[in-house]
C-alpha cells in the first residue's frame, strides 16, 4: 500500500490519473476509501475490478487480500500501461491487467465478486458487471451519498441483469475517516431476462 501510495504521489498527477488537489488526501479519500470494500469481498477466489483507472479499488484489494486473484479491467491504454507499471513496481503477484471494456468480457470471466468505483450509473454497472459474476457471486459498487436513490432507480436493470438482494451499506475503515456507501447485489439463480 505504501509503495502504491508513493507511486501515486510521484507520478499520479504527471500521468493524468489524479488531480493535484487529491495528492494531500490520497490516503483518506482514495486508499482508505477503497479499502472500505474489502469486508464485502471473499478472501479467496476471483475478484474483478471494472474501470480500475489509477488502480482504485483494485490495487488496494490485491494488497489487502493476497490469497485472492484480482483482474483489473480498464479500456484506456494509458491507464493500462500505468496499471502494469504499478504491478511491476509494487511486486504484487496476484494481479492481472486486462485492456477491455466490461461489456467485452461477457463469458470470459466467472468472478466471485466484481467491484467498481466511480465508473458508471448503477443501472449501467449492473448490466455490464452481472455477466462477469458466477451464480451466487456479488456485484459491489462504491457510490456516493445518493446510493439509495440510485439503487431504487436501477432496480429494474438489477432484476433484468439477473441480480437480486440489492442493498446499501455504510462502510468505514478507521474512525474519523468519511464513511462511504457500498451497494451490493447477488447474482441469482435462473435464466436472465433481457
Ligand atoms: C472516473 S474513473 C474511476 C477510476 C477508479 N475506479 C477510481 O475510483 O479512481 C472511471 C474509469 O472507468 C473506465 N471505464 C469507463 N467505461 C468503462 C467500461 N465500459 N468498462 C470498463 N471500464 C470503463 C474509464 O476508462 C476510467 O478509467
Amino acid at each position: 500500500m505504501d509503495a502504491f501510495h508513493q507511486l501515486l504521489v510521484e507520478e499520479g498527477e504527471l500521468r493524468g490519473l489524479i488531480g493535484p488537489r487529491e495528492l494531500p488526501r490520497l490516503w483518506e479519500r482514495h486508499l482508505l476509501n477503497s479499502a472500505a470494500v474489502v469486508p464485502f469481498l471473499p478472501a479467496r477466489g476471483l475478484i474483478v475490478d471494472v474501470g480500475s483507472g489509477a488502480g482504485l479499488p483494485g490495487v488496494v484489494i490485491a494488497a489487502m487480500l493476497p490469497q485472492a486473484e484480482i483482474v483489473l479491467v480498464e479500456p484506456m491504454e494509458r491507464r493500462v500501461t500505468w496499471l502494469h507499471d504499478v504491478v511491476d513496481r509494487t511486486g504484487l503477484t496476484n494481479v492481472e491487467v486486462r485492456r477491455a471494456r466490461a461489456q467485452e468480457l461477457e463469458g470470459a470471466l466467472e468472478a466471485d465478486a466484481v467491484t467498481a468505483r466511480a465508473v458508471a450509473s448503477l443501472d449501467k454497472l449492473f448490466r455490464w458487471t452481472a455477466p462477469l459474476v458466477r451464480e451466487g457471486g456479488t456485484v459491489i459498487a462504491m457510490k456516493g451519498a445518493r446510493a439509495e436513490e440510485e439503487l431504487a432507480a436501477a432496480s429494474k436493470a438489477m432484476r433484468a441483469s439477473g441480480l437480486t438482494n440489492g442493498q446499501v451499506h455504510e462502510a468505514t475503515t478507521i474512525a474519523g475517516t468519511e464513511p462511504t456507501r457500498v451497494v451490493s447485489a447477488v447474482r441469482g439463480r435462473g435464466p436472465r431476462v433481457r
